[in-house]
């Protein structure tokens, strides 16, 4: 090791443990936060044996996400993700080579572009439908009833049609739970989990004698049976299809879910990806739109309809501006949302706010390189604390803390696409994320729909200011500690 390098400042190492110490107790975002008030916008600590930076504020994370970017891109080995993305074939956790660049473009072009969020539309309609179905029954009475579950519910169903071509709630219309869910949920649950291999490489072996490893497998294994069968079940329908086609000749991918877009890349030389898909490839890539496509709009929609509860005066300023959009049609459908900007600005709030991904993803420095005369060596660890820049009086001068869908109206349009580093939920640069129209998109048509149908209250005639807007502890995806429980009253949509 060079005596003559200079690390960016931050809390001395004790011995072996380095500084994990540092991030027992409050949430990591928080206590990193803290940290970077004492020692600046770009630290430096050493979790276990690993060297590990942190970025917080604007500048220095448009250092790493935009000025240099190739040399920040890659993602670290964490155990889990490994297993997950079926030794890095997926597009999330994935180092950055030949492999990553050429799927990215490929899911960018079929899966997350303009065109196919469009496609998407009667489907997302359909499932935001049956949310509110799925509401009008459990509120019938005047019963309270846990709206994250049904959020989480309508994520996983857009999900698995997006992928699969079908619901995965037995009910048709409802948005109930099937043993899917469950599955799901541990493997996204799972995710959040570390490992002494994490921290201290050299001691992975010691993972091998808990339980950890087993449980791991276990889990990776039911999702995996779950692919397996919906892959021989896909290959099935595209025999059929291939051979109906050859009868009437029909084009076999109209309508296509991802699964018969990738099947088809797995049988085609020449398919727009340029290579063959392996199984492994596909199954990963399929991980991939449960881990990142479930959970984070899911509690996107929770934490808005959290906020607006606790914050009645923009709730009614929302439903006002969407029941006069909508009048008496009934419902929001997709084209409706270009003349709800007010409720852009209830989504944008709420991401600056509750940040799904308050650290975004962890990436991985490629070379060694400088940030602010600072030494950052090969391998260093990097987060973004985006969730603290994004509250930052610095920027963010009117009362930072408050939701306040208002600000947007006098910040000349700035906005999360990955331009603005004050505000970048998604990421920025090469890793950003790919599914932000899908889930944007889908948030506002459900949070529309919810609002304009509905009239929400606290159950037991608890006041808003009573409610518990903390966070769950240290996950992925920061999650409500206390689930949303609602009373919803059928509104009576004025015309
Ligand atoms: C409100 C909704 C969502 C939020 C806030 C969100 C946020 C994020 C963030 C913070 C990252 C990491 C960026 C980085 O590492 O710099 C990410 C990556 C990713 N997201 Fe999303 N996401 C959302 C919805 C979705 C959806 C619906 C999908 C797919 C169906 C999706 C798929 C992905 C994938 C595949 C990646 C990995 C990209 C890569 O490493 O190249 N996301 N997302």
């Amino acid at each position: 090791l060079n005596p003559h390098r200079k690390l960016p400042p931050g809390p001395p190492p004790l011995p072996f443990i380095g500084n994990l110490h540092e991030l027992l107790g409050d949430l990591p975002h928080i206590t990193l936060r803290n940290l970077s008030h004492k020692y600046g916008p770009l630290i430096h600590l050493k979790l276990g044996q690993v060297p590990t930076i942190i970025a917080s504020s604007p500048e220095t994370a448009a250092e790493i996400l935009k000025t240099q970017d190739v040399v920040f891109c890659s993602r670290p080995f964490f155990a889990t993700t490994d297993r997950f993305s079926y030794g890095g074939l997926d597009i999330a956790f994935s180092p950055y080579n030949d492999h990553w660049r050429r799927i990215r473009r490929f899911v960018n072009a079929e899966i997350f572009s303009a065109a196919r969020v469009q496609d998407f539309k009667a489907v997302r309609e359909e499932e935001v439908g049956a949310l509110l179905k799925t509401i009008s029954m459990a509120s019938a009475g005047g019963n309270d009833f846990n709206l994250s579950t049904m959020m989480l519910c309508l994520f996983n169903n857009l999900i698995y049609r997006k992928v699969f071509g079908k619901r995965i709630s037995a009910v048709p219309g409802d948005c109930g739970r099937s043993q899917y869910h469950e599955i799901i949920m541990e493997v996204v649950a799972f995710t959040s989990e570390i490992c002494v291999g994490d921290f201290f490489p050299s001691l992975a072996w010691l993972d091998g004698l808990t339980s950890w490893r087993g449980r791991l497998e276990k889990t990776f294994r039911a999702m995996d049976r779950v692919f397996e069968q919906e892959i021989e079940e896909g290959m099935k329908r595209r025999r059929g299809r291939e051979e109906e086609k050859s009868s009437m000749g029909e084009d076999i991918n109209a309508d296509s879910c991802l699964l018969d877009i990738l099947l088809k890349c797995q049988e085609e030389i020449d398919s727009s990806l340029g290579f063959l898909l392996t199984r492994d490839m596909i199954k990963a890539v399929l991980m991939d739109m449960f881990l990142a496509g479930t959970d984070p709009p899911a509690m996107a929609l929770e934490w808005a309809m959290a906020e607006l509860i606790k914050n009645p005066k923009y709730m009614r300023k929302a439903q006002e501006e969407v029941r006069r959009v909508v009048k008496d049609k009934g419902k929001v459908e997709d084209s409706d949302l270009q003349y709800l900007p007010y409720l852009h600005n209830v989504v944008k709030e709420t991401l600056r706010l509750h940040p799904p991904g308050p650290l975004l993803l962890p990436h991985e420095c490629i070379i060694d390189t400088k940030i602010n005369g600072y030494d950052i060596l090969t391998k260093t660890r990097v987060f973004i604390n985006a969730w603290a820049i994004a509250r930052d009086a610095k920027f963010w001068s009117d009362e930072p803390e408050a939701f306040r869908p208002e600000r947007f109206e006098k910040m000349g349009g700035v906005d999360f696409k990955g331009h603005h580093f004050e505000l970048m939920p998604f990421g920025a640069g090469r890793r950003i994320c790919p599914g932000m129209m899908l889930g944007v998109v889908a948030v506002e048509l459900a949070l529309a729909n919810v609002l304009n149908r509905f009239d929400w209250e606290l159950p037991c005639g608890m006041r808003c200011e009573e409610m518990d807007m903390s966070e769950a502890g240290f996950r992925m995806v920061s999650h409500k500690k206390v689930p949303l429980t609602v009373v919803a009253i059928p509104a009576v949509v004025l015309t």
